[in-house]
């Protein structure tokens, strides 16, 4: 369901296994809040301004799920749909196939095509999650992303976790949270994570993330997009991707009775984890210079996302 990330497990200090991704015990329970718990997300991440955007000279208007908007390809998008897959062994690695036939009818966007979602685990303990789009007949919209939430902590908090985000700039955003088409300096704010700072800290003085930051500008491609580390117990997590934008979600106000596979019975409490989704920067299709979302007819693409582990 969703081709959803479950589990990253590794070592714990008691010899035993931890998971650093928040997750659920059942299938059902990704579904009973806005959350999208570490799920694949598509056809299009981050929001769309009205649910409206202009296609090969087109108006078109693509179906809306909060407030108005478009957000995480909507009601009926990737998360929604239940995956057949395959599985493969590498010499140095295991992966997880996933397919599916993307359907104008089902989610509202225009055109049909072909999604592939691969996750990989490697020997240098590296997940990497590509998502393919083999087009059909129609030009379409293609920016997927992974709802991946993480705590690397024992803690029910973000207070021992530091970040760095290899980004200048971030997107100034409406009451909405839709970008207005401005983008600010990094430079004396909370959202300066050029060096590590600590992110509970950071959160406290902004109220919470909900935010996207401009990654992979000039000049920085080869740079990781983000590294979030655990100062207690040295884990640390380092994210590439190829996409403009990192969304970094803190759950500043999340809805009463979400149980987390972590929380023992205990409701999830707000600032638990920390999503970091990398991605084309939201509403890219109605900005310029967000990045590239529009898939042509007939053409292929893949981005990938990789989350390599480390323990210091
Ligand atoms: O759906 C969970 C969260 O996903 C993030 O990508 C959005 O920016 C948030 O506004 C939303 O609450």
């Amino acid at each position: 369901m969703g081709a959803t990330w479950n589990e990253f497990l590794v070592p714990s200090q008691d010899g035993d296994k931890q998971n650093i991704l928040l997750s659920f015990d059942t299938a059902r329970q990704y579904y009973d809040n806005s959350l999208c718990c570490c799920q694949s997300i598509g056809r299009v991440a981050g929001r769309i301004k009205g649910g409206q955007f202009e296609l090969d000279g087109k108006k078109q208007q693509v179906p809306t799920n909060e407030n108005g908007n478009t957000l995480h390809g909507g009601e009926h998008g990737y998360r929604s749909l239940n995956w057949g897959y395959t599985t493969s062994r590498g010499p140095n690695s295991v992966s997880v196939i996933f397919q599916k036939h993307i359907k104008e009818s089902r989610d509202g966007f225009p055109g049909n095509y072909l999604a592939t979602v691969v996750y990989t685990l490697d020997n240098s303990d590296r997940v990497t999650i590509s998502y393919s789009a083999l087009n059909g007949e129609q030009d379409t919209l293609f920016n997927p992303t992974c709802h991946a939430y993480f705590n690397l902590s024992d803690k029910r908090d973000l207070s021992t976790h530091s970040l760095m985000i290899n980004s200048k700039e971030y997107l100034q955003t409406d009451d909405e949270t839709i970008p207005t088409g401005r983008v600010l300096q990094v430079d004396n704010t909370p959202y300066d994570f050029r060096k590590f700072r600590n992110l509970k800290q950071a959160a406290d003085e902004t109220g919470g993330f909900d935010d996207a930051f401009v990654v992979n500008g000039p000049g920085m491609a080869t740079e990781p997009v983000a590294v979030l580390r655990d100062n207690d117990s040295g884990r640390q997590v380092t994210i590439n991707s190829e996409g403009t934008g990192l969304v970094m979600y803190t759950m500043p106000e999340i809805d009463d009775g979400i149980k987390l596979s972590r929380d023992n019975g205990l409701d999830a409490l707000p600032g638990e984890g920390v999503a970091l989704e990398a991605q084309q920067l939201p509403d890219a299709i109605n900005n310029e210079n967000f990045g590239d979302i529009v898939l042509k007819r007939n053409e292929k693409k893949t981005y990938h996302i990789s989350f390599e582990f480390k323990q210091q």
